[in-house]
């Protein structure tokens, strides 16, 4: 048989150009001061964490990592847009920082208010799949925890594995599976600076069960309790969606929802001693045989985060006002 000759190739998807420049993944962190090739020096992040501050007036107490379609874009009625007297800082113009290269992520921070309350908000996070190795995804969250925040929330899209989930349900996440984590690749992999937390940090109460107790409160409140769930939340390295032999094998151990994301984050938040509360918006059901015609895709994915977006918005506001309250309450 002959050999194919690229120019012979009819097939127009081939040859469909990139609709921009595909941005420079830095995957090692070895292009600025005090990188390793195992992470950012405590110095370093102390570095971002001031310039940071250096440009805002209110320490943030909450920070929020905004999921795909639930403001990880500026948009009316979105998330972010809750933030009142927002402070724009765009991720190109942090040093050392990375840059968000997903589509429906806008790659930058905004610092604000929510019910009067300081918060800094992540409009698009970095994921495995983009290139970078798990510490650097989770670079924000440490740079977080140095500007002074106590409390993470974290919000993702993710498919339904849970045959009794629908679209447009929002599962509270009381635990995670660290699939990835299974084979070694974890953010807290490398040299580990006690500044930050222990060597072996504990995971077995990784989801606040205080946080998780109001959300479901709220809920009632808001009469969205037959939309809120509560499970467990895989991740996996992406960015292709799952097999079905894969999905089936994740309901067998447990898992009710599967994203790209929160895992690694959340370990990372737990390390450094923040408070985590995280949800998924489910946003296609899993296909989970053979006989199911629909396949998963980005865009559902980003429509169904828009379609929730002025539920989301409400539930995270609450959230923000009642974490707050708990807080100042407890020791
Ligand atoms: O950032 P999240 O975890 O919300 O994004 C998920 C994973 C992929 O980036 C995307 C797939 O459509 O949604
Ligand atoms: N891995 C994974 N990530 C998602 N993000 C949104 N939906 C999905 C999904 O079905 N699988």
């Amino acid at each position: 048989m002959a050999p194919i000759n690229a120019n012979d190739i009819n097939d127009a998807k081939a040859f469909v150009p990139a609709k921009k420049a595909l941005p420079e993944v830095d995957t090692e962190g070895s292009n600025g001061n005090g990188t390793t090739s195992k992470g950012y020096s405590y110095e370093t992040l102390l570095e971002i964490a001031n310039f940071l501050i250096s440009r805002v007036s209110d320490t943030p107490r909450i920070g929020i990592i905004c999921g795909s379609g639930m403001g990880s874009y500026w948009k009316e009625g979105s998330l972010a847009e809750t933030i009142s007297d927002a402070v724009k800082i765009s991720y190109e113009d942090i040093p050392n920082f990375p840059v968000s290269t997903v589509e429906g992520h806008h790659g930058q921070l905004v610092f604000g208010k929510i019910c009067g309350i300081p918060v800094v908000a992540m409009q698009g996070r970095f994921h495995y799949f983009e290139g970078y190795p798990l510490w650097k995804c989770c670079l924000p969250v440490r740079v977080m925890k140095l500007i002074g925040i106590k409390t993470l929330i974290v919000t993702n899209a993710a498919g339904g594995l849970n045959p009794n989930y629908k679209v447009g349900d929002i599962m509270i996440v009381k635990d995670h599976i660290n699939m990835m984590g299974f084979s070694g690749n974890n953010p807290l992999h490398g040299p580990n600076d006690e500044r930050f937390g222990p060597r072996f940090p504990p995971m077995s109460k990784a989801y606040n069960f205080e946080y998780r107790k109001i959300a479901k409160e709220i809920a009632k409140e808001l009469n969205i309790d037959d939309i809120v769930r509560e499970g467990v939340y895989t991740c996996l390295g992406g960015p292709n969606f799952e097999t079905v032999a894969e999905l089936n094998m994740l309901k067998m151990v447990g898992v009710d929802s599967v994203g790209m994301s929160t895992v690694h984050e959340v370990i990372t938040a737990r390390h450094c001693d923040l408070k985590v509360f995280a949800l998924s918006l489910i946003t296609n059901e899993c296909v989970t045989s053979y006989d199911i015609i629909g396949e998963a895709n980005h865009e559902e994915v980003l429509d169904v985060g828009r379609m929730r977006q002025d539920v989301l918005r409400q539930f995270v506001s609450k959230l923000v006002e009642r974490i707050t309250q708990l807080d100042a309450n407890s020791p």
